[in-house]
């Protein structure tokens, strides 16, 4: 029998056991592209953190995992989805040729098998280890990115308000699984992710602006060349998003340390917003998705640093 060594030898790359494990990496691989896992994590984070605030103190781990599994898998099917939806924008876009369905690592039909199988695995998970509300709310998430938000993208630059609600809802499935219902705190959090988003996507979409024409989609920068749309609007979200940061110690679910960060947070967010409201270009749009990165994820540790009891 062949060896590794005595195909190297003989000058061929790799024995066929290797070729076929390499193409099984690259598969894999491919599947972790489509399931966007960098946003999924963050989007988890935001799942925890509605669960553990809404759980107030009393641990219910293995719960908690298979809420974060469960919403992981849906999370994962809508982005297979929203991909294969958008595969022939994708190729025409640098940011997204590269893409297993564009570059044609996976094809089409891969995709929305793997989206539809893993988003009905994770909304079954939903239901048998939490509640109805909880599988409810995942459905619901994914209903509204993959058949409103990603079909809007090409038509009106409203697409991203109304992809910010999936966005922020998240957390009020968090909320739902462990306490079984839909309670005010849920929707402070829901609103700290909403608003957080519009500073988020309006500097992307502001950095690949030429990138989103090509591809035909109507985000804000593509019809506002100069961005003072684009800027006005970051700036003014960041500014609403102060007070409501600082809602969750109004409302007896965080406590002091969580005020005094918040606020810092709130600040730091709205200074690099403004400084892009200012000045419209690529650094100052860099530099507020940085800011974008840093805060949604301490806000969240802020939280579950400084929670009150019930
Ligand atoms: C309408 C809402 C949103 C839009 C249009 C949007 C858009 C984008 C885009 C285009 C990128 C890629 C940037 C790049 O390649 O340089 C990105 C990156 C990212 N987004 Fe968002 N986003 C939205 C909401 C969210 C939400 C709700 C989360 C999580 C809670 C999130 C987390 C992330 C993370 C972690 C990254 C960096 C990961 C990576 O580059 O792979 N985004 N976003
Ligand atoms: C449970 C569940 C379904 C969770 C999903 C949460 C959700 C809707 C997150 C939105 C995150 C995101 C990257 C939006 C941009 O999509 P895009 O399609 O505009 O980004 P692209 O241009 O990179 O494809």
């Amino acid at each position: 029998m062949k060896t590794a060594v005595s195909f190297a030898r003989q000058g061929l790359a790799e024995s066929p056991a290797e070729t076929a494990m390499a193409d099984a990496r690259g598969r894999l691989a491919a599947y972790a592209t489509l399931a966007k896992l960098r946003v999924a994590t963050l989007v988890l984070a935001t799942v925890a953190a509605g669960f553990v605030l809404g759980a107030r103190g009393s641990s219910h781990p293995s719960t908690l995992l298979l809420t974060l599994l469960g919403t992981g898998m849906v999370a994962s099917g809508a982005s297979a989805w929203n991909q294969y939806l958008e595969r022939r924008r994708d190729l025409l876009m640098r940011r997204t040729a590269g893409r297993p369905l564009p570059s044609g690592r996976l094809a089409p039909r891969e995709a929305a098998l793997f989206g539809t199988g893993i988003a009905i695995a994770g909304v079954a998970i939903l239901a048998t280890a939490t509640n109805l509300t909880t599988a409810g709310l995942a459905l619901l998430t994914f209903v509204l990115y993959v058949c409103v938000y990603t079909p809007l993208k090409p038509v009106t630059t409203l697409n991203t308000a109304i992809g910010a609600i999936p966005g922020a809802l998240p957390p009020v499935i968090g909320w739902a699984a462990a306490t079984g219902r839909l309670g005010i705190e849920a929707w402070a959090l829901f609103l700290i992710v909403f608003l957080w988003q519009f500073p988020h996507f309006l500097a992307i979409a502001w950095i690949y602006r030429e990138d989103y024409a090509r591809g035909g989609h109507k985000m804000l920068p593509v019809v506002d060349p100069d961005g003072v749309m684009t800027g006005r609007q970051a700036a003014s979200y960041a500014l609403a998003l102060v007070p409501a940061g600082l809602l969750p110690a109004t409302i007896g679910l965080a406590g002091p340390v969580y005020f005094a960060g918040a606020l810092a947070l709130g600040i730091f967010y709205l200074t690099y917003s403004v400084r892009f409201w200012a000045g419209v270009t690529d650094q100052s749009a860099r530099r507020l998705m940085w800011a974008s990165f840093v805060y949604l994820p301490a806000i969240l540790l802020l939280l579950l640093l400084n929670p009150l009891p019930a």
